[in-house]
């Protein structure tokens, strides 16, 4: 920093009487401040202080040698200059018009980077008490200002040495003061609230008339000038206030020169205290109008603040209450999402229910589209079925059953030859007898009990009526000796041949006495009502003549007295374990039976054929060799060379017949039977062995007529019928198949040619 002293400046009066003012280049700040200083410290010593601020340069240091200082230094040297010779000659202005107004003042200009450090640096040098430090007015407001904006002016005022008061002024107004340690001025109470700032007796403005008195009349006129260009805007003392700078000027003018005539008129001392008491009156006046006014702001500003605070504290609530409302959105959104997500779940999990629903409901439709048809099928069935047995009564009625007289049945049977005896049942013997040159077998049935003898025939009447090529025929009854006569059956039971009784079967004859039994059944089921075999067993399956299987003891529990049958059943169940492994376990637990049963004890029976096994083993029997692939294995030798998967097919389907849920067992027609009939087939084609067991193949038979046929037909059904008795079966009305029952699509009969030549052939054989 360049101080006075190295700028070969001297202070020339005592530091302790000098009101340094600092003053920078604004003519206007720098003017309105010294106006301040010299109105409120008039009569003090002056010392107008200026910080001339260097330039900030990265360039060498000033004693560099000059020839090394590139162009660009050069300008900003000679720049710099310039600027320190117009500070230093506005400086000297400043003294000039503080001459003129005869205020004794001096100039320091100090050159240094920093302004504020240059201050704060000659305050401490000197010692400086009494410092005026103008502002910049740009950053005040005159009406609201009260602290310090000024950078500098804040660095100052805390860096300045504390024995330094010092007052901040902008344009004319008091700022802010910091008081010194010393405090000469601190005893100056303020009186004017403009100014914030007492005056001491010889710090008056009237002081300053003393010093003016100096001048002559012409350089009083000069300074007058040169003070009037102040634009001073700023309170003033309250004489000059609302004057104007003009009217200012002049103010001050009129009072030096009452000044100077009451110097020249040597006024007294009285009149100088009234005077002096009316510009005491006058402060006071214009300091309770200033004071009133301060009020007025102040009761202005706190309204201001009270109702900034109201707004504030409302503004305040309502950031509360809009607070709470976000809050309470933010949960509502969220339990809105939480409600959305569950209801998308939802709605996934209705969508695959209903996905489910819909696919079952086309199952459904599909079964029940199924079944509607079925049952039309089976309901025209069941009408000509109903029309047939009508027919069949009817017919019947008119050839009533014979009935035979024990005399009659005596000489049948030789009087119950026992060498004539054929079988015994639980319910009593059976006899073969000659009976108006028939054939027949004889069962009596037990005597006592609640059938009367009419009741016997009646029923037995009403059997004969159900009739089949294999159901064993009704010939006629005795009812006085409760007996009925049946068609012999040469060929023994199933059940003698089975057990070895008589010759073994070969596989053929079984298979096609298992399809007998499949076609027997098919018509009792779809007769109507629907007939129940209920007693299904190798015992009850008789082969005729021809090896033709015939299902026997249809419809003999309703023979039965119940006395007899729950003696029967106790007897039975308790004693024969093996008759029982026929029976449906259902039937045996509720005592309700049902076209299911007779399935089941028609899938026993089947194993029975293959296996020749007693059951109840046969059936794990039966499902351990098919799991192992062993069927073989279980076969029944003695039947021949069994073919391994029709042996296996006719296992796999008997096995189904003993699911526990009814309705998973075979259906007879289209399950059953469709297996049984290919099987029929190969069987009958590999009749060559067939010949050895019977006399008549089989198939040269009419099924009908039962006897070889002379003039084969093919019906629709497939089978070969006698050409008399299959007309005479569609002339009376029928339009099914007389073996199973079922709708034949045509009438048409085609001459089946080549069993024709087979049985010719084999007649000419004999
Ligand atoms: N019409 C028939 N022609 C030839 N033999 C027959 C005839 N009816 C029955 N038999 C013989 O008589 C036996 C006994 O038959 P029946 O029907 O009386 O008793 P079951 O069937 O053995 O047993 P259940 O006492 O349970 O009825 C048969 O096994 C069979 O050998």
């Amino acid at each position: 920093m360049g101080t006075a002293e190295e700028t070969g400046q001297h202070l020339q009066f005592d530091v302790e009487d000098t009101i340094f003012v600092a003053v920078g280049t604004d003519a206007d700040d720098a003017k309105a401040t010294l106006l301040w200083a010299v109105q409120n410290f008039a009569g003090n010593s002056f010392c107008l202080l200026h910080v001339h601020q260097l330039t900030p340069r990265a360039s060498s240091p000033k004693n560099e040698d000059p020839s090394s200082h590139t162009l660009k230094e050069h300008v900003a040297n000679a720049f710099e200059e310039l600027e320190r010779q117009k500070s230093f000659e506005l400086l000297n202005q400043y003294v000039l018009i503080l001459a003129k107004l005869g205020v004794r003042a001096q100039k320091v200009l100090i050159e240094t980077n920093s302004v504020e450090r240059g201050i704060v640096e000659i305050i401490a040098q000197y010692s400086i008490k009494w410092l005026v430090m103008g502002l910049d007015a740009e950053r005040y407001n005159l009406k609201m200002s009260t602290g310090l904006k000024s950078k500098k002016a804040f660095f100052v005022s805390q860096q300045a040495p504390l024995c330094c008061h010092i007052w901040f002024v902008c344009r004319g107004r008091l700022i802010y003061s910091r008081e010194g340690g010393l405090g000469r001025f601190n005893k100056w109470q303020l009186q004017n609230t403009e100014i914030g700032i007492n005056h001491t007796n010889h710090l008056r403005p009237e002081s300053v008339t003393c010093k003016l008195d100096l001048l002559d009349a012409q350089e009083q006129e000069n300074a007058f000038d040169s003070i009037s260009t102040f634009t001073y805007e700023g309170p003033v003392d309250p004489r000059f206030e609302n004057l104007g700078t003009s009217r200012t000027t002049l103010l001050l003018k009129n009072e030096v020169s009452g000044l100077q005539e009451a110097a020249s008129m040597n006024v007294t001392p009285i009149k100088e205290f009234e005077e002096e008491a009316v510009g005491a009156e006058f402060k006071a006046k214009s300091l309770e109008s200033s004071c009133v006014e301060e009020v007025k702001r102040r009761k202005e500003m706190e309204e201001i603040l009270a109702s900034s605070k109201k707004e504030v504290e409302r503004m305040n609530k309502e950031h509360d209450n809009l607070l709470k409302e976000l809050h309470r959105v933010h949960e509502q959104k969220s339990l809105l999402e939480r409600k959305a997500s569950e209801s998308r779940c939802d709605v996934e999990e209705l969508e695959k229910k209903m996905f489910a629903a819909v696919d079952l409901l086309v199952s459904f439709k599909e079964k029940r589209d199924k079944l509607q048809i079925e049952q039309e099928d089976a309901t025209n069935e069941l009408r000509k079925l109903k029309n047939m047995v009508e027919r069949e009564l009817s017919c019947n009625r008119r050839a009533e059953m014979p009935t035979f007289s024990f005399m009659e049945i005596i000489e049948a049977t030789r009087n119950f030859d026992p060498s004539w005896k054929i079988g015994e049942g639980k319910h009593g013997s059976v006899y073969k007898g000659i009976l108006r040159h028939m054939d027949v077998a004889l069962k009596m049935f037990p005597s006592y009990g609640s059938h009367s003898q009419s009741t016997f025939q009646y029923e037995v009447e009403l059997l004969s009526r159900v009739r089949h090529p294999n159901l064993v025929s009704i010939i006629g009854a005795c009812p006085e000796s409760r007996l009925i006569v049946y068609e012999n059956m040469k060929n023994s039971s199933l059940e003698d041949h089975l057990a070895c009784k008589t010759r073994p079967l070969p596989w053929q004859i079984r298979i096609r006495v298992a399809a007998d039994i499949c076609l027997a059944l098919i018509f009792l089921h779809y007769s109507e009502p629907c007939i129940v075999h209920g007693d299904i067993k190798p015992s009850k399956i008789l082969l005729d003549a021809n090896f033709i299987a015939k299902l026997g003891g249809l419809g003999i529990s309703r023979l039965i007295p119940q006395e007899q049958k729950a003696f029967d059943s106790a007897s039975v169940y308790s004693l024969s374990k093996e008759n029982n492994s026929y029976i449906d376990p259902e039937y045996l637990e509720t005592g309700r039976l049902t076209p299911e049963s007779d399935v089941y004890s028609l899938g026993v029976t089947l194993l029975r054929i293959l296996t020749g096994r007693a059951p109840p083993s046969i059936v794990n029997d039966v499902k351990c060799a098919l799991e192992n692939d062993q069927i073989g294995a279980i076969l029944d030798s003695s039947a021949g060379d069994w073919p391994h998967d029709l042996a296996e097919q006719l296992a796999l389907v008997a096995l189904r017949c003993f699911e526990k849920e009814k309705s998973n067992r075979p259906d007879l027609v289209s399950e059953l039977w469709s297996v049984l009939e290919p099987m029929r087939s190969i069987a009958s084609a590999s009749c060559s062995n067939l010949k050895k067991h019977s006399r008549v193949p089989a198939h040269f038979a009419c099924p009908i007529f039962q006897e070889i046929m002379k003039d084969p037909l093919i019906a629709a059904d497939g089978f070969t019928y006698e050409a008399d008795a299959i007309r005479g079966w569609f002339e009376s009305g029928h339009n099914t198949s007389p073996m199973t029952n079922l709708k034949v699509e045509h009438c048409n009969l085609v001459p089946n040619y080549a069993l024709l030549n087979a049985i010719q052939e084999w007649q000419h054989q004999l």
